[in-house]
């Protein structure tokens, strides 16, 4: 088809062409393979609250959000969220409402070892809530999906040792992990060892790709405390990697023969489109790839960084021994995808200032050619509904990447709720709009042969949105925090249950 033809077709699946979506859900099951699964996620950080309850320690985002106020678009912080450590009950039978077959929650470490470390104490109560929440799910028919670290480590770590700038993390990422199987993994199959390892180092090692998050370091340029953009980056991102690779083999050699589950991990990427049909350009969206998604996930898949990485940040870039590639190569039974929105990437000769792993790309990234935005504009001024770079990504990831079990672990938009009403909120025909066209795109991508097994939303219920505070509304259900943290199902939520019913 011709280039205009595709990008019709994408258009009008996407709803923005036609700018109307019907009211009818446009999926259905039926339209998938038997087996896939329709999800919802959440992590621990932005639902929980009780953030000094329960015999939690403190994490980095406990610290950032009360240290930098100012670093948080509301100056608010999750010490409540959406207290979903009191109400988890309750947002299960909202679970079971719209019919959604699985939801993805993380375990907050310093919940389960306040202190980091295995020898400070296993907090019984952080088991109990966690073993409270699985159960409640399997009772009520939903699989639970569980990722082991959603950026919040313990405070204690960073004090000590600097968390992942140090590789003492790798241990103590394995002693908890550890305790996570051993007293949830006869009832959890599905592990997810890392969510956006891209998002977490990048945030919180450099800040130039999606701003400042905890631990908050980044070149004194970045108006960090302290911190270099120009290796931190690498250097925490390695022993993220190896930290992975240790809990894939301890999972492997010591549970999974008994526990029958699956481990992966979760990567984001945006979809990158060359700025212009010109070799320079063409170059910079592969290297923009490589920099964003190559970083992570193909030292899981082949044991080594993209060769674009290795010529382009050097001696900067660690190097893995023989026995941490043998370790990493195929650490993965599946691979959980997070996408959001595309972009435009063109070649960038030179950058002013020092080297940053956001410089090193030597890309310039935009959203719009000659003022006409890559998809629809969405609450989130860096997010346009792209559902072609979902599919395309699907694609690329079969192609480049060993044809892996997909689970989409993540995708949603963001609707503003600066001088909105709770009734506009939750009146949501453009997330309708969003979602349709990216099950589409999913639908389409597995019509194609790529293995993806399941589609989990981001969010289940509007939430603290790390540096937008509760800005930014994610949800498909509202939660009204002027009236007691009430949650009420959008549109979109009941668009959901008309296409999950069986
Ligand atoms: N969106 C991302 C990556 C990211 C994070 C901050 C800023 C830009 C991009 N990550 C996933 O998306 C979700 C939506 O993230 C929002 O994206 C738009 C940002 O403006 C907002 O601050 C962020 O929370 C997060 O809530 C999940 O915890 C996370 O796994």
């Amino acid at each position: 088809m011709a280039s205009f033809q595709v990008m019709l077709f994408w258009m009008i699946i996407s709803g923005t062409a036609l700018g109307i979506v019907s009211q009818s859900a446009p999926f259905s099951r039926s339209s998938f393979p038997p087996d896939f699964v329709f999800g919802a996620a959440s992590s621990s950080y932005q639902y929980e609250g009780a953030a000094f309850e329960g015999g939690k320690g403190q994490s980095i985002w406990d610290t950032y959000t009360h240290k930098f106020p100012e670093k948080i678009a509301d100056k608010s912080n999750a010490d409540v969220a959406n207290d979903f450590y009191h109400r988890y009950k309750d947002d299960v039978k909202l679970l079971k409402y719209i019919g959604l077959d699985a939801f993805r929650f993380s375990i907050a470490w310093p919940r389960i070892l306040p202190s980091g470390k295995l020898r400070g104490g296993v907090n019984k109560e952080g088991i109990a809530f966690y073993n409270n929440v699985t159960n409640e799910l399997l009772a009520n028919g939903i699989t639970p999906f569980v990722t082991l670290f959603h950026w919040d480590l313990p405070q204690a770590l960073e004090d000590e040792y600097r968390g992942f700038l140090s590789p003492l993390l790798i241990d103590d990422y394995l002693d908890f992990v550890d305790v996570c199987f051993k007293e949830f993994g006869d009832r959890i199959k599905y592990w997810i060892t890392f969510n956006e390892p891209f998002t977490f180092i990048s945030g919180g090692y450099d800040g130039g790709f999606i701003g400042n998050l905890a631990p908050g370091r980044c070149s004194p340029w970045g108006k960090c405390p302290q911190g270099d953009a120009a290796t931190e980056p690498y250097v925490a991102a390695h022993h993220l990697l190896l930290s992975h690779a240790a809990a894939v083999k301890l999972y492997k050699d010591k549970y999974q023969a008994k526990q029958k589950g699956e481990i992966g991990i979760s990567f984001v990427t945006h979809w990158f489109v060359p700025y212009s049909n010109s070799t320079a350009d063409v170059e910079a969206a592969q290297r923009a790839i490589d920099f964003v998604y190559g970083w992570f996930i193909h030292p899981v898949v082949y044991g080594e960084y993209p060769k674009s990485m290795q010529s382009l940040v050097g001696s900067r870039l660690p190097k893995f021994t023989d026995e941490q590639t043998a370790m990493l190569k195929g650490s993965y039974d599946f691979m959980g995808l997070n996408y959001y929105t595309g972009n435009y990437a063109a070649h960038l000769a030179h950058h002013n200032g020092p080297s940053s792993s956001t410089a090193d790309k030597m890309c310039n990234l935009t959203t719009e050619i000659n003022g006409v935005p890559i998809g629809g504009p969405t609450g989130v001024p860096i997010f346009f509904s792209y559902p072609k770079g979902l599919h395309d990504l699907l694609v690329y990831t079969k192609k480049k990447y060993n044809d892996p079990k997909i689970y989409i672990t993540e995708n949603g938009m963001g609707d503003s709720n600066i001088n909105v009403t709770a009734s506009q909120s939750i009146n949501d025909p453009q997330r309708i709009a969003f979602y349709n066209g990216h099950i589409h795109a999913v639908q389409t991508a597995i019509a194609e042969g790529v293995d993806v097994k399941g589609f989990i939303a981001w969010s289940f219920l509007d939430n603290f949105e790390w540096g937008s505070g509760y800005t930014q509304l994610f949800g498909l259900c509202y939660v009204d925090r002027k009236h007691g943290l009430k949650r009420i199902p959008k549109k979109s939520a009941e668009w959901f249950r008309r296409g999950l019913i069986k």
